[in-house]
């Protein structure tokens, strides 16, 4: 018989200030996600990913043996790039755990299945796998082998469903074992659907469909649809993992900032490598010119704080905290960009006066 795993699903000298850590903060948003990857001897996501399922008591509901659910998500996580400084193990985590809290809005309450909710943590869990730490935009550009596999066409978003499902197959990792054909069957469309939204060239679209289903659910006078079809419901599921993948500049400010960090570095490492081969330089990527608080501030005038806006109106009043944290943060980067450029300016014309007086 396969052995029992560790408590928390990891093997670490921490493991009771681990589990503190959980039992005060598992459910919450602004968990100090980078502590959890210290505390759990590097392994976030497995240890993330088997408190939720024990919290959510999914090993009996899908009678999963929790050696197989530690042998299959510690695959997951080593497939996770660690030199990769934003698109690694910690972000699968991160957008586990959010996703996690966002499911527990009072106004969600009752609308998903056990199966979808199972859907939905498993597909932020491996949301990102073996992320090669650049765009589609680059592989297509360097017409890399992963953009001739999936022919230019969500080439990342591809490529992390199939490395995920493949995994499923080694043994003793097969976590879906006991689930009936139907349940497999469902359960991988949901993934694939809400992995495959992700591709931030799927955001437009998604955000409208968002805020059509806002308007409706006004009209239908606030409640959340008894929602019957599959549509509706994978809209909302894919707009949910959307706005965890894009949770970073909605996090307590210690927290963004340190994505900042990390995102930038990713960037600009990509940026280095257009340079060296030639290639046109994508936006945010060049380490030399980049404005780094007005790219945040642009990331969220235009693309997050939309999204969030329509999300707080769906499950209205469940998330107005993290919409008012994240026009928190955007007021301080906004301040941070204005204070640089004056100092920059300040700058420009010492040595002006420098140059006249030499
Ligand atoms: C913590 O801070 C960040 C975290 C993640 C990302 C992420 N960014 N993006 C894109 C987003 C839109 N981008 C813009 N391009 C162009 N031409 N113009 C723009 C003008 C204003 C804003 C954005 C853009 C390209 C990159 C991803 O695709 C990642 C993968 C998936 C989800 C989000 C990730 C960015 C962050 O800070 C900038
Ligand atoms: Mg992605
Ligand atoms: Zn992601």
């Amino acid at each position: 018989e396969a052995p029992i795993p560790p408590r928390l699903g990891v093997e670490t000298p921490h493991a009771d200030e681990l589990s503190v850590l959980f039992n005060e903060s598992l459910d919450k948003w602004g968990i100090d996600i980078f502590r959890v990857d210290q505390l759990s001897n590097q392994h976030p996501l497995v240890t993330v990913v088997f408190s939720i399922f024990e919290k959510r008591d999914f090993l009996s509901k899908f009678r999963i043996h929790p050696s197989t659910l530690v042998n299959y998500f510690t695959g997951i996580e080593e497939h996770y790039k660690k030199d990769n400084p934003y698109h690694n193990a910690v972000h699968a985590a991160d957008v586990t755990q959010s996703t996690h809290v966002l499911l527990n809005a009072a106004s969600l309450v009752n609308v998903f299945s056990d199966l979808e909710i199972l859907a939905s943590i498993f597909a932020c869990a491996i949301h990102d796998v073996n992320h090669p730490g650049v765009t589609n935009q680059f592989l297509i550009n360097t017409e890399n082998e992963l953009a001739i596999m999936y022919n230019d066409m969500s080439v990342l978003e591809n490529h992390h469903c199939a490395v995920a499902f493949k995994l499923l197959q080694e043994p003793n990792c097969n976590i879906l074992k006991h689930l009936d054909d139907s349940q497999r069957k469902q359960l991988r469309k949901m993934v694939i659907d809400m992995v495959l939204a992700t591709d931030m060239s799927k955001h437009m679209s998604l955000l409208a469909d968002l805020k059509t289903m806002v308007e409706t659910k006004k009209v239908a006078g606030g409640c959340l649809l008894k929602l019957d079809n599959y549509s509706e419901k994978m809209q909302i599921m894919q707009n949910m993992v959307h706005c965890a993948d894009l949770s970073n500049p909605a996090k307590p400010l210690p927290l963004s900032t340190q994505w900042v960090t990390r995102v930038m570095e990713e960037f600009f490492n990509q940026g280095d490598r257009e340079k060296a081969l030639g290639l046109p330089v994508s936006p945010m990527c060049c380490r030399e010119t980049a404005n780094i608080e007005k790219s945040q501030v642009s990331f969220i005038d235009f693309i997050v704080h939309p999204l969030w806006e329509a999300w707080t109106e769906l499950v209205h009043p469940d998330a107005e905290h993290i919409l008012s944290t994240l026009e928190q943060n955007r007021d301080h980067y906004s301040e941070l960009s204005a204070t640089r450029e004056a100092e920059e300016q300040q700058q420009q014309q010492q040595q002006q006066q420098q140059k006249q007086q030499a």
